[in-house]
């Protein structure tokens, strides 16, 4: 594959395609017969250097298959990808790209017995951080993450939102200028996801973020630009706007009410009024939602 044209782009990806060998029972009678899956199947994209890129799609779409190949943890088995220019395909090229990023796995990689600070010192050395600024990083990062007050508190008694918190500052350790975000906010409260969003918007600037979701609303938030996966395949890219004029299917407003004392009346006894009323002449938050289905 050639080198980098467009000096903005950070990532080239070219046909990647991911076949895990054997996997699938076919299932038929007593047969035991296997056949390859075909996890990803040609990956067509291109993201910028400043760009935060969200790859959402259900459940086995192939976008953590996506993120281990380009991270180089599962070898690709067809088409190619580039990082910055160099191939993830060879061996030199792969050694230079774990230089230049930094990867939130979908599930951490903690060890309890390790305090944040303890954790981020590690990866800092792994990453090959001057000694002398290991600890004004580590500060910044745990700052930045809001973890200063559990610094020396052992990991393995955080909460989960806790735990991607520092997954997240693990990640940006050695100010990478390129960072992979597997489903960041899974299982959090939306408190602490809303605080992880802060975190990844802060830390924007000056790099390009891959993050993986299944929230429209996480993708509609963060991204610059959107590609939903489905079944292996990239089935449409764009920008929020763009997406949500193609495939929007319409908006869902939610209205509370609040009954009032004085008036003994039901509430839900004429909700006609009161929703005419929130309407005309409130401002409302509306989501847009896409159908899957016609996606996939
Ligand atoms: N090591 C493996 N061997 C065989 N099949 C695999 C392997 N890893 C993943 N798969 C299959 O590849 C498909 C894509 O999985 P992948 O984890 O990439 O999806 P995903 O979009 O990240 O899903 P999720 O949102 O659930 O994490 C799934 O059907 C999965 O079962």
């Amino acid at each position: 594959m050639d080198g980098i044209v467009d000096p903005s782009i950070a990532v080239q990806i070219h046909g990647l395609a991911k076949t895990y060998p054997g996997t699938t029972k076919l299932g038929c009678c007593k047969c035991t017969k296997t056949s390859p899956f075909h996890a990803v199947k040609g990956l067509w994209m291109n993201i910028a250097k400043d760009q935060l890129f969200c790859l959402l799609g259900p459940n086995g779409a192939g976008k953590t298959t996506s993120i281990s190949c380009l991270t180089g943890i599962n070898p690709i088995t067809g088409g190619d990808a580039l990082i910055y220019g160099d191939s993830v395909r060879s061996s030199v090229g792969m050694s230079n790209i774990r230089k230049m990023i930094g990867v939130c796995p979908q599930f951490d990689i903690l060890w309890d017995a390790l305090s944040s600070e303890e954790h981020l010192h590690l990866f800092a050395s792994i990453k090959g951080l001057p000694p002398a600024s290991i600890n004004s990083t580590a500060e910044k990062l745990l700052a930045d993450v809001k973890l200063t007050g559990a610094a020396k508190v052992r990991a393995g008694s955080y909460s989960g939102g806790m735990k991607r918190r520092l997954s997240v500052a693990v990640a940006l350790i050695g100010d990478p200028k390129l960072v992979f975000l597997d489903e960041p906010t899974t299982g959090m409260d939306p408190i602490t996801r809303r605080h992880v969003w802060d975190i990844i918007q802060d830390s924007k600037k000056g790099r390009a973020i891959i993050l993986t979701t299944h929230s429209m609303e996480e993708a509609d938030i963060l991204s610059d630009r959107i590609g939903i996966m489905a079944k292996g395949r990239l089935r449409c890219i764009g920008t929020s706007i763009r997406l949500k004029s193609r495939f929007g299917t319409g908006f869902v407003a939610t209205v509370s009410f609040v009954e009032s004392k004085k008036d003994n009346s039901s509430a839900s006894g004429d909700l006609h009024e009161p929703v005419k009323r929130f309407f005309n002449e409130a401002r409302i938050h509306t989501q847009t939602f896409f159908n899957m289905a016609d996606l996939t």
